[in-house]
C-alpha cells in the first residue's frame, strides 16, 4: 500500500510543477480506507487536488455508505466534488459528468473492484451495462444499480475512467486476485464481465495494486 501511496504522490507532484491543478479520481468501498492516511501523508499541496469518487451510492452525502465522505474525511484538504449535483439521480449524473467533463484528460484514476466483478459502480447484469462499457462510448456517468444495498449508484463510464495519464486497480484478498487472474488468462472480448472490459480496454496502461 506504501507503495500505491507513493506511486499516486509521484504523479500528482509531477502534475503539480508542470500545471495549477491536478485532478484525481478514487474509489470508495472499503479498500481505501487503508490508503487514504498514507496518502495524505504525502508532501503535496492538496488545496491545488481535485478529487472525485470514481462512482457513488445514491444516499446522503453524511451517510456513512457515501464514498464522497469518505474521500472527503481521508483527504480533507482536497477539493472534492460531490456527485450528488441534482435531487434525481440521471439529472445528477448528467452534471457530474458536466463538471468533469472541465477536469479531463485525469491526471490519475485508481479503481477498486468487487469479487463478483464490478469495479466502479459498473456491476454484472446491470441494464444499461454493455453501453457503460462499450470504449466507443462517449465519455459519461450513468445511474448504476449494484445486486446488494445500497442499490441505487451513481457511476463514470469505461470511456470517462480510463482517460487518465496513469490508472491503477486496487484489490485485496485472495479471492479479487483469482478473479483478476483467470480474467487475465481467459479470451479477450467478452463484456459481460466488467472487469473483463477494463482489463481489455485498459491493457499495459493499467497498473494492478494487490495486497493480503
Ligand atoms: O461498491 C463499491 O465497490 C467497489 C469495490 O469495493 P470494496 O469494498 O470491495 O473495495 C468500489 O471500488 C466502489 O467504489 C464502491 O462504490
Amino acid at each position: 500500500m506504501q507503495h500505491l501511496a507513493a506511486d499516486l504522490g509521484q504523479q500528482l507532484r509531477q502534475t503539480l510543477a508542470a500545471r495549477p491543478r491536478a485532478r484525481l479520481l478514487l474509489p470508495g468501498g472499503s479498500s481505501p480506507q487503508v490508503l487514504l492516511p498514507l496518502l495524505r501523508e504525502q508532501a503535496l499541496d492538496w488545496p491545488r487536488i481535485d478529487l472525485s469518487p470514481t462512482d457513488e451510492r445514491w444516499v446522503a452525502a453524511d451517510d456513512p455508505h457515501s464514498n464522497w465522505r469518505l474521500l472527503q474525511q481521508g483527504l480533507p484538504h482536497a477539493h472534492c466534488l460531490d456527485p450528488r449535483q441534482d435531487a434525481q439521480p440521471e439529472a445528477a449524473a448528467l452534471v457530474w459528468a458536466q463538471q468533469l467533463e472541465t477536469w479531463r484528460r485525469f491526471d490519475a484514476v485508481l479503481l477498486g473492484m468487487g469479487e463478483d466483478g464490478h469495479f466502479a459502480s459498473l456491476f454484472p447484469g446491470m441494464p444499461n451495462l454493455a453501453a457503460a462499457l462499450d470504449p466507443a462510448t462517449p465519455a459519461g456517468a450513468l445511474v448504476g444499480m449494484a445486486p446488494s444495498a445500497p442499490h441505487q449508484r451513481l457511476s463514470l463510464n469505461l470511456s470517462m475512467l480510463c482517460d487518465s495519464d496513469w490508472l491503477g486497480l486496487l484489490a485485496f484478498g485472495d479471492a479479487k486476485r483469482a478473479l483478476l487472474e483467470a480474467t487475465l488468462s481467459a479470451s479477450q472480448g467478452s463484456r459481460e464481465l466488467p472487469l473483463q472490459a477494463l482489463l481489455d480496454n485498459a491493457g499495459p496502461s493499467l497498473t494492478v495494486y494487490w495486497a493480503p
